[in-house]
């Protein structure tokens, strides 16, 4: 007796929730207390694999008088009309609550409704504008190669050598103005999917190119655009966003560009079959079941922030207004909560992230030496540490303790290639969107990095989110630039002997509260070097190099200097003979003369660096400051570091 008022309550409370998601769909049905000729029948509709077989089947089991069935795309309810209203409380009193459709075990859940809907097909087969689909853009031995160059785990039949697909068909037939330089690639099982999703307007540009392999699949388009620019041209009420089903076949390549990839979310229905578009059935529709399907999505990366001007959706606008309206404390975990504001990016995708692309190569040359205290620091970490170095640069404090983990990320594309050559773990990311998890790391340094940023409020975000990534207890390492180039009458080395000035700030991530990690340590000269004013974002004065700083922000111009002919140069790479250690090596490099550019350095307060020994690399005979000893193979030797 207990049992089955059980039973009954969750029969109840399934059924609630089956009308619930019906009068959501489809207002205009309404449930009848009374016995009509229509029943829906929740829980059995094509997206939980009921098709027409499986329902006649159920229906006939336990009575008659089906008329007709109605089973909609994309949905997991579906209708069943009789041809008098007794015969339909015949089934609903013998399968309501009790009997599933074959191969489920899921019971259906059954209600009288007034009327059954008359289109069958309320999702269209359309397309969001912007996109398009390249039926055979590969053929099958294409498809084939392509899905044989990953190793799923499985042995694969055979290994594709070589280029398979030619970059330039995808240039040729204009799908990309240029050949994409980021590949990603997805497994879908049958029932697996993706949810619907935006790809970050800052991280890739215009064109998203999904070729499809193995298998097709249905993507959904759902327009997120709120009240974008093309709004007004999108069918589709106020409260219904329009929803397109548009079918991927395999070997196809979809274009999503314009509004499709900026203002429309695109995602797959994690389920086992996709009704289609089918001009050989009287329903115009067809259920396929699913395959295995490899995707290919090539994209570009965008350098700096995006343009779209549309608010709702883009990562790079309006992120500032926002942030405000939620209250200061909020800690910023999330890219919707970063400072953003257009014209500090602007400053500094011009002035810092372009000109770093620029002189990379000149820098990293001449940026080899680490700084001692920096050193002193990586080198004090404990075996097993996870180290991040955020704006890594050229990498020259990767790789000194050989008993930790290192990763690094810079915005520079360019300077991200130099790591990589060294074998580096990097990738290239800004330090306002870390892309990593809160609370990994155990230690992070970020060294002359943060100065970059444009005003105060990114600043500022940039150290929380460097405490974001570090765990509990972890320890941070922060130096900027300098304003101040004396200590009373004393001169920088910057000033003297063209050497940089910085200031140390050192953190350790408070036990309990992150933000209080912040001002923990070195407290005055932390905050000295954050809590600066802007003077006017594109009127910045031209610092003269070697003398004193006018102001904290200011251009500093970057010589670009033609190297003397023959003139060699110390590459650091990782020490072959097991140390771990990153030594110098001689190469020779003739450089092109490029042109003068600014970089934006905003200078703070003073601190001279330690001059180090003057000794000769055993490795390339050049003179370095720094001693760094090998100590595992050959202690008497001297490498640059
Ligand atoms: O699998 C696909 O076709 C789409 C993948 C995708 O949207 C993504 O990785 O962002
Ligand atoms: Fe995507
Ligand atoms: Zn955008």
């Amino acid at each position: 007796m207990e049992n089955c008022r059980r039973d009954w309550n969750k029969v109840k409370k399934k059924i609630t929730r089956c009308i619930a998601i019906l009068q959501r769909d489809l207002p205009d049905i309404h449930i009848s207390e009374y016995p009509t000729k229509h029943i829906f029948i929740g829980n059995a509709g094509l997206t939980t694999n009921a098709d027409e077989s499986s329902l006649v089947e159920l229906i006939t089991s336990v009575g008659c008088g089906l008329e007709a069935l109605t089973l909609l795309p994309g949905k997991q309810y579906s209708f069943a009309s009789f041809t008098s209203p007794e015969q339909a409380r015949t089934v609903l009193m013998a399968a309501h609550g009790h009997l599933g459709v074959q191969g489920s075990i899921s019971p259906v859940y059954m209600a009288y409704v007034d009327k059954v809907p008359m289109d069958p097909s309320p999702i269209k087969f359309r397309f969001p504008p912007g996109l398009s689909v390249l039926e055979d853009f590969v053929s099958p031995k294409e498809e084939l190669l392509l899905m044989n160059l990953v190793d799923w785990g499985a042995s694969p039949s055979s290994t594709a050598q070589g280029s398979v697909l030619k970059a330039p068909r995808i240039v040729d037939r204009g799908c990309m103005p240029s050949l994409p330089d980021q590949l990603t690639i997805n497994r879908y099982l049958p029932g697996q999917g993706i949810p619907p999703h935006v790809d970050t307007h800052s991280s890739f540009t215009d064109e998203l190119l999904s070729l499809s392999l193995g298998g097709g699949v249905n993507m959904d388009f759902r327009y997120v655009g709120g009240s974008g620019s093309n709004s007004s041209t999108i069918e589709g009420s106020r409260d219904k966003p329009p929803h397109y089903v548009v079918y991927l076949p395999p070997r196809s390549l979809c274009v999503m560009t314009g509004p499709a990839r900026y203002e429309w979310s695109h995602g797959i229905c994690p389920r086992m079959t996709d009704v289609v578009a089918s001009r050989n059935s009287v329903t115009g529709l067809q259920l396929l079941p699913r395959q295995e399907r490899i995707s290919f999505t090539f994209r570009k990366i965008r350098h700096g922030e995006c343009s779209c001007q549309n608010a709702s959706v883009c990562d790079s606008y309006g992120k500032e207004q926002k942030n405000s309206s939620k209250g200061e404390s909020k800690r910023s975990t999330s890219p919707c909560d970063l400072p953003n504001d257009r014209s500090a990016a602007r400053i500094e995708r011009e002035h810092v992230l372009q000109v770093y692309d620029q002189i990379a190569e000149h820098f990293s040359v001449t940026r080899h030496k680490p700084w001692p205290q920096v050193l002193e620091f990586v080198l004090s970490l404990p075996q097993g540490s996870l180290l991040l170095d955020v704006g890594c640069g050229n990498g020259k404090y990767m790789g000194h303790n050989k008993q930790v983990f290192q990763v690094g990320c810079d915005t520079s594309f360019e300077l991200m290639k130099i790591c990589n050559n060294q074998g580096f773990e990097v990738l290239t990311s800004n330090c306002l969107q870390l892309p990593y998890r809160d609370s990994v790391f155990d230690a992070a340094v970020c060294i002359a990095v943060i100065h970059h940023l444009a005003t105060e409020k990114r600043r500022l975000a940039a150290v929380r989110e460097m405490v974001r990534v570090l765990n509990v207890g972890g320890r941070g390492l922060i130096y900027v630039w300098a304003m101040e180039q004396r200590r009373g009458e004393k001169k920088s080395t910057y000033l003297k002997q063209n050497k940089e000035g910085s200031v140390a700030a050192e953190m350790i991530k408070d036990q309990n509260s992150e933000e209080k990690a912040l001002p923990n340590y070195h407290h005055d000269r932390c905050l000295q070097k954050v809590e600066m004013v802007r003077s006017g974002a594109t009127s910045l004065p031209v610092h003269v190099n070697r003398t004193e700083f006018m102001q904290q922000d200011m251009l500093v111009p970057w010589k670009l200097k033609p190297p003397k002919k023959n003139e060699s140069r110390c590459e650091r790479r990782r020490c072959d003979r097991g140390c771990g250690m990153v030594h110098g090596s001689r190469s020779n490099r003739t450089q092109s003369s490029e042109p003068t550019v600014d970089s934006l350095q905003i200078t703070n307060s003073c601190d001279v660096l330690a001059s180090q020994e003057n000794v000769r690399c055993d490795n390339c005979h050049s003179k370095s400051r720094k001693k760094i000893v090998c100590a595992e193979t050959r202690p008497d030797q001297v490498f640059h570091s």
